[in-house]
């Protein structure tokens, strides 16, 4: 992570969000300058917000000027991440991770502040989204990859191994109302595990899966990171974000409140039980190496 300037306004101008496009690896940037994000809540059942209030969980709730309820769902986040960097974001329910998320791949635009992010951005929030439940594995395949930046070719040209990893076999042909859970949860591993991303950003939903095919899962979300320019997770597994990370972020009420090493940070946030747990996951990574 290294800082940039504050863009100068032609830069911001420009407006710069070139997340469809392929660029040179030296200039895959994701740059955030204070940049803030508020929900107005119009039909909020409030007594009035005169002053702002915080629990644990959850972004600050105020009031605009016109008194309407207002949640800062994150403040003046000041990030600066380079081809090769990998943040997990820790922090309690509601702190703001998936809304950051949700910046930097361009759902949401900044209240206030900026953000510019440079290259192809592949946002994985929900693994089932993108996938039509009437049309077979296989098409489904295609379509989702595609609606994660990929093309149609390249889809075609990855479905002999997105299938062999899924272990569904015939059950590719069928309509993927007929799946279940975990087979639905395969066949969305398969593909996401199969684009080659230069930002990936990624929500943790992973779980309904057997063990044996998370572990072979892994291996594949290890290989799409390592090829990844970029990445950005959030996750409450500490396992997953060793794995996959090497820094971390804890977000807090909507602001960063420490940046570090995923057992530092880690450590800060839940205590020595966890980051212990970290130490353990990296030994036995570079046991394995
Ligand atoms: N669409 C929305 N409208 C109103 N408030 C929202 C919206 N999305 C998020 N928020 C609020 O913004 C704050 C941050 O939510 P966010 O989903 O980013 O948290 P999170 O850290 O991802 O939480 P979790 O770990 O539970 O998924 C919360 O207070 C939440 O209530």
């Amino acid at each position: 992570m290294t800082n940039e300037n504050q863009p100068t306004p032609e830069k911001t101008a420009l407006g710069a969000r070139d997340k469809n496009r392929i660029v040179a690896a030296d200039d895959v940037r994701v740059d955030t300058w204070d940049a803030c994000v508020d929900f107005p809540i119009f039909d909020a059942k409030t007594r009035s917000f005169k002053k702002s209030v915080l629990g644990r969980a959850g972004g600050v709730i105020g009031a605009s000027d016109s008194g309407v309820a207002m949640v800062e769902a994150l403040r003046n986040i000041d990030l600066h991440l380079e081809h090769g960097d990998r943040v997990g974001l820790v922090g309690h329910n509601g702190a703001g991770k998936s809304t950051l998320l949700r910046l930097l791949s361009g759902i949401y635009e900044p209240t206030r502040g900026a953000c510019r992010v440079r290259g192809r951005v592949a946002p994985v929030f929900d693994l089932g989204v993108g996938m039509d439940p009437e049309i077979s594995g296989f098409e489904n395949i295609v379509i989702r990859g595609m609606f994660l930046g990929m093309s149609r070719k390249e889809m075609l040209a990855k479905t002999d191994d997105i299938a062999e990893f899924t272990e569904l076999g015939a059950h590719l042909e069928m309509p993927l109302r007929t799946y279940s859970t975990g087979m639905r949860v395969r066949l969305a591993l398969g593909v996401v595990t199969s684009i080659d991303p230069e930002i990936l950003i990624l929500d943790e939903g992973i779980g309904a899966v057997d063990a044996d095919f998370m572990r072979k899962a892994r291996i594949r979300l290890q290989a799409l990171v390592e090829r990844s320019g970029i990445l950005v997770f959030a996750s409450h597994s500490n396992e997953f974000l060793a794995q996959l990370c090497d820094r971390a972020l804890w977000i807090d009420k909507g602001e960063i409140k420490m940046e570090g090493g995923i057992e530092e940070v880690v450590g800060a946030y839940e205590g020595p039980d966890a980051a212990a747990q970290v130490r353990k996951v990296l030994a036995r990574m570079e046991a394995e190496e």
